[in-house]
C-alpha cells in the first residue's frame, strides 16, 4: 500500500496546475439552486460531473427528483446523479456524498473579484463560488479516480457515489430517494464519507461527528394589495414592514440567546465527559476574530463559542423580500413582505416541535400587535440534526490518512453548519459516516470572496485517496 499511496502522491504533487484548471471550470458553472433563472447551470454541473465520471468508466444513473415551485414557477429538481465506480467482491465498497449546487454570489455584494471566475492570488488562495463548497472536494473523489488510472495504479476500493444539486436550498427530494436506493444502489455499501465542512482553524486538519440540523422559515406580512406613496398613507394604514421588523425583533436577544419560549427544552445537557472534547483543539478567539475582520464576538471563553456553534441552537435573520433595498431614497410602503430567518437545531430537538413553538410564538406576537395586515409563517425546510460516536475504525481510517498527508493527529470535531441527508444515509444504509473535511476555518463558504488554499486543495486530494487506502485496510467490522 505505501508504494502504492507514494506514487499517488506524487503524482497529485505533478498535476498540481491541471487539478487547479478543472476546479476553474467547474466554479465558471453558476450553478446556484435558490435561483430560478440559473436552474440550467445546476442541471449543466450535473451533467459535467456525470460525463466525467463516465469517461473514466464508472457507471452512473441519473434520477430527476421531480419539481419545485420556487419563484412562482414550476421547475425541474436538478438530478441526483449516482455512480458506482469499480464492483470487486475482495475490496470494500465506500459510498461518497458532495454536492454541485452553490450559494448565491453577486460581484456587488462585495466580491474584490468575479464570483464565477477562479482567480489564484499570490498567497495561494484560489478564490471562487463553490471552490471549498463543495464543489473542490467533489473535484477531489473525481481527481484521485482519474489519477490511479492514468498511472496505472490499483484503485483501492469500490467507490459509489451520490452527487447532489440541492443541498443549500434543503436537499429538496433527496431523502426519499436515499430511502428508496438504500437497497438498490447503495446496497453494499460499507462506509460513507463526506467532505463537505471545514477545519477548525487554518492549520491542524480534523474529523468531524456532529452536525446541526437546519429548520427554515419565511414570515410573510401582507397589507394593502399594492405598495403604497409614504407621504399619502404613512400614519393611516397598518404597514407589513413595519409588523415585520416588531416580531423579527422578538425572535433572538443581541447576545444570540433565543427568545421563543420552550425552544431549549429539548437541548441535551452538557455531560463531563463531553466538556472534555473542548480541550486542546486547534480554536483561538484571536484567530477568530482575525478571520470575522473584526471581533464582534459574544462569548468570553472559546468552549463556549464552540458549544454555540456545536451543541446550543441558534437563531439567524438573514433577509427580508419585497422590502426596498437598493440605493437612494424611495419612499416606499411595501405591500407584502417576506422575513426569512432560520435556527439551527441540536441533539434532541425535533423540528416538528420547533416549526409548532415557532408559529405559536409568533401568531401570539402578531396578535399583541393588533394589526388589520395578515401574517403567515412557512417553514421551507427542516434538516435534521446527526451525531455520531468518532471510535468506529472509519474514523480511524480517516485519522491515519490524515496523520500520512498531514503528519499530525486530527482534531475530533462537531460542526455547526448543516448537511441534512447525513443522518437519512446512516439510518438508511446502517452503516457508519464519517465527516472529512478539506478545507480551512477562513474559506468563507457562504461569504463573499470563497476560497480554498491551493495547499488544502492538493494535500486534500491526497487526504481523499489516503482514506480510500486506508479503508482498504482497516477492519470495519470491529
Ligand atoms: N457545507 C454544508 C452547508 O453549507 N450546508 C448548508 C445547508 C443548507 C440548509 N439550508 C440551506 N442551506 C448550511 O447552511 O449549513
Ligand atoms: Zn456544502
Ligand atoms: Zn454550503
Amino acid at each position: 500500500m505505501a508504494n502504492t499511496v507514494d506514487k499517488y502522491f506524487d503524482l497529485v504533487d505533478q498535476n498540481q496546475q491541471k487539478f487547479i484548471e478543472t476546479l476553474r471550470e467547474v466554479v465558471e458553472i453558476p450553478s446556484v439552486s435558490s435561483d430560478a433563472s440559473k436552474r440550467g447551470e445546476v442541471v449543466r454541473m450535473g451533467e459535467w460531473l456525470q460525463a466525467r465520471w463516465e469517461q473514466l468508466g464508472a457507471q452512473c444513473k441519473r434520477i430527476d427528483p421531480g419539481k419545485q415551485i420556487l419563484e412562482g414557477e414550476e421547475l425541474d429538481l436538478p438530478p441526483v446523479i449516482l455512480g458506482q465506480y469499480g464492483n470487486d467482491a475482495n475490496k470494500k465498497t465506500v459510498l461518497v456524498y458532495g454536492h454541485y449546487d452553490v450559494q448565491p454570489a453577486l460581484l456587488e455584494d462585495g466580491w474584490a473579484t468575479d464570483p464565477f471566475t477562479l482567480v489564484e492570488m499570490d498567497d495561494g488562495r484560489l478564490v471562487g463560488r463553490g471552490s471549498t463548497d463543495d464543489k473542490g472536494p467533489i473535484l477531489g473523489w473525481l481527481l484521485c479516480a482519474e489519477t490511479h488510472k492514468q498511472a496505472g495504479l490499483d484503485f483501492p476500493v469500490n467507490l459509489k457515489f451520490c452527487f447532489e444539486g440541492m443541498e443549500e436550498s434543503g436537499s429538496e427530494g433527496l431523502d426519499a430517494i436515499i430511502v428508496d436506493q438504500a437497497d438498490k444502489w447503495f446496497k453494499g455499501t460499507d462506509v460513507v464519507c463526506i467532505s463537505d465542512n471545514y477545519w477548525l482553524g487554518k492549520n491542524k486538519p480534523c474529523l468531524t461527528h456532529g452536525l446541526r440540523g437546519v429548520s427554515y422559515f419565511h414570515l410573510q406580512v401582507e397589507g394593502p394589495g399594492a405598495d403604497l406613496h409614504s407621504g399619502v398613507f404613512g400614519g393611516t394604514v397598518h404597514e407589513p414592514m413595519v409588523d415585520l421588523v416588531h416580531l423579527l425583533s422578538k425572535l433572538v436577544d443581541t447576545n444570540g440567546r433565543i427568545q421563543i419560549p420552550g425552544i431549549y427544552d429539548q437541548v441535551m445537557p452538557v455531560t463531563d465527559e463531553e466538556e472534555l472534547t473542548y480541550e486542546n483543539l486547534e480554536f483561538s478567539h484571536t484567530a477568530l476574530a482575525t478571520d470575522l475582520k473584526h471581533d464582534v464576538i459574544i462569548h468570553a471563553e472559546e468552549r463556549d463559542t464552540l458549544k454555540h456553534r456545536w451543541r446550543y441552537p441558534t437563531l439567524s435573520i438573514h433577509g427580508v423580500e419585497g422590502a426596498f433595498y437598493s440605493p437612494g431614497d424611495k419612499t416606499v410602503i411595501p405591500a407584502k413582505v417576506k422575513g426569512k430567518f432560520s435556527l439551527r437545531t441540536v441533539p434532541n430537538m425535533e423540528p416538528k416541535r420547533v416549526a409548532e413553538l415557532v408559529t405559536a410564538f409568533l401568531e401570539k406576537e402578531f396578535a399583541k400587535l393588533g394589526s388589520k395586515n395578515r401574517m403567515r409563517v412557512i417553514e421551507t425546510h427542516g434538516g435534521r440534526w446527526w451525531y455520531s460516536s468518532p471510535n468506529h475504525p472509519n474514523f480511524v481510517a480517516g485519522a491515519r490518512a490524515t496523520e500520512l498527508v498531514y503528519g499530525v493527529k486530527p482534531d475530533l470535531t462537531r460542526e455547526g453548519g448543516s448537511i441534512p441527508v447525513t443522518l437519512t444515509f446512516e439510518e438508511n444504509l446502517n452503516v457508519n459516516v464519517l465527516l472529512l473535511p478539506m478545507g480551512a476555518a477562513d474559506d468563507g463558504a457562504h461569504s463573499i470572496n470563497e476560497k480554498i488554499d491551493r495547499r488544502n486543495y492538493i494535500q486534500g486530494i491526497k487526504l481523499l485517496g489516503a482514506y480510500l487506502h486506508e479503508v482498504a485496510v482497516t477492519d470495519m467490522t470491529a
